[in-house]
C-alpha cells in the first residue's frame, strides 16, 4: 500500500492557486467536527481524485455561514478550522481550501458559484457532496443543479447518501453536527464521540484560575478556549489531557461555575493523573470520553475533596475500561 506523506495545503480564498493548476475534485462543506459522515463524503472525495490521478480539494467556509446570513446564530463549533484541516489531511485530502464567507458570496446565485468557483478556478472534475447538500443564494442550489451544469461544464457529480448510526438502538441516527451538538450540549459526551469517530476535544491555553486546587490538593489546569467552542455541560467527565509535546494522560475534568464556592464564570479545568507539573501557557487539549457526574455544590470543601477523590477512581476506571 502507498502511503501519503502527510502534506496538505491550505488555502484562504482562491487568488492564489498554483501555477499550472489542472483539474481536481471537490467536495464542499462546513465540515464542522468531520464527523462519521463526513469522513464518508471526503473519503470518497479522495478515492475518485486517486483515480483520476488529480487532487483532491477539501472547500469549507469561514465564518460559519449562518452567522453571516443571521448575524448571532453562529452554532457552537465543534472543530477550529486548524483542527479541521488536520483532520482532512488525516483522511488523505490534498488541499483544504477555506471560502471566507461573506455577504457578497452568501448572495451569489448557485449557477454563478458552479461557474466561477467550481469552473473557472478549480476546474473541478468531479464534486462529491451530501444529498441533503444546499448553496448559493437562498439555498437554492442542490444536486441536482450540479448534475445540470456538470453536464454543460464537464464535471461529474456524485450525491452521496446521509451516514447513520447502524448500531445504535434506536433506528439509527443520521450523523450530523446539529445531532453531535446537542449531545455535547446535555453532556453525552459518550454519543458524541460515536457519531465523530473519535472523542470530542477542546483546545486551549492553560490560564490561571483562583489558584485553589492546590490547596485542595487537586490542583487543575483551567482551560481559555476559542469564543464559540462546543464545551460539555456542567458536570465531571473522564478525558484524555494531551500535552503540546503530544503526550497523552489521563484527567478528571470539571466543567462549570465551581458552585461550592460561588463561582460566577463558566470553567473548563482539568486535573491531570499523575503528575506534577507547571503547565501555565501550554497549548492544550482535552478529548471527553465519558460523564461521570452533574456538577455539585457542596457545603464545604472538605466535603468537596471527598467526592473529587471518588471522581478520579472512577476516571481511572473508565479510561482502563478503555
Ligand atoms: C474532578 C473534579 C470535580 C469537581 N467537582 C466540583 C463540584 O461538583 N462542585 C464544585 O463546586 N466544584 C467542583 N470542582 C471544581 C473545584 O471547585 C475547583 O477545581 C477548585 O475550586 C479550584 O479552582 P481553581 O482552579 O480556580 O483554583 C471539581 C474539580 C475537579 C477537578
Ligand atoms: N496534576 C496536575 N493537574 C493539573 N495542573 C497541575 C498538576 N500539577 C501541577 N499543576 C499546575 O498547577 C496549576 C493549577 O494549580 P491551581 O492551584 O489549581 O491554580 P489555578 O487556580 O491557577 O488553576 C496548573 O495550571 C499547573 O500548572
Amino acid at each position: 500500500m502507498s502511503r501519503r506523506l502527510p502534506t496538505v495545503q491550505r488555502w484562504r480564498g482562491l487568488d492564489h492557486l498554483p501555477g499550472g493548476w489542472g483539474r481536481c475534485v471537490v467536495t464542499i462543506g462546513v465540515f464542522d467536527g468531520v464527523h462519521n459522515g463526513h469522513q464518508t463524503l471526503i473519503g470518497r472525495a479522495v478515492e475518485l481524485a486517486r483515480e483520476k490521478g488529480v487532487p483532491c480539494v477539501v472547500m469549507t467556509f469561514d465564518p460559519h455561514p449562518s452567522e453571516v446570513v443571521r448575524p448571532g446564530s453562529h452554532p457552537a463549533q465543534l472543530t477550529t478550522l486548524r483542527r479541521r484541516a488536520e483532520l482532512v489531511e488525516q483522511l488523505g485530502a490534498d488541499v483544504f481550501c477555506v471560502l471566507p464567507f461573506t455577504v457578497e458570496l452568501s448572495r451569489m446565485p448557485a449557477n454563478e458559484f458552479v461557474h466561477e468557483v467550481l469552473v473557472e478556478r478549480l476546474h473541478a472534475a468531479a464534486v462529491v457532496v451530501g444529498q441533503n447538500f444546499t448553496f448559493g443564494q437562498k439555498a437554492a442550489g442542490n444536486v441536482e443543479l450540479l448534475r445540470r451544469l456538470g453536464q454543460r461544464f464537464g464535471f461529474v457529480t456524485e450525491g452521496a447518501d446521509l451516514v447513520t448510526d447502524t448500531k445504535g438502538g434506536d433506528g439509527g441516527v443520521t450523523f450530523s453536527s446539529t445531532y453531535i451538538r446537542a449531545c455535547i450540549d446535555a453532556g453525552d459526551v459518550a454519543a458524541a464521540a460515536v457519531a465523530l469517530g473519535r472523542p470530542h476535544r477542546l483546545e486551549g491555553i492553560v490560564v490561571r484560575g483562583d489558584g485553589r486546587g492546590k490547596e485542595l490538593g487537586f490542583p487543575t489546569a483551567n482551560l481559555s478556549m476559542t469564543r464559540f467552542a462546543a464545551v460539555p455541560a456542567d458536570g465531571v467527565y473522564a478525558c484524555w489531557f494531551i500535552h503540546s509535546s503530544g503526550r497523552r494522560l489521563g484527567a478528571a475534568v470539571s466543567v462549570g461555575t465551581n458552585p461550592t464556592f460561588s463561582g460566577r464564570e463558566r470553567r473548563v479545568e482539568a486535573f491531570v493523573l499523575d503528575v506534577d507539573e507547571d503547565f501555565y501557557g501550554q497549548r492544550v487539549a482535552l478529548d471527553f470520553v465519558t460523564r461521570v457526574r452533574g456538577q455539585l455544590k457542596f457545603d464545604s470543601s472538605d466535603a468537596l475533596v471527598v467526592e473529587m477523590n471518588k471522581d478520579v477512581a472512577k476516571v481511572r476506571e473508565l479510561l482502563e475500561q478503555g
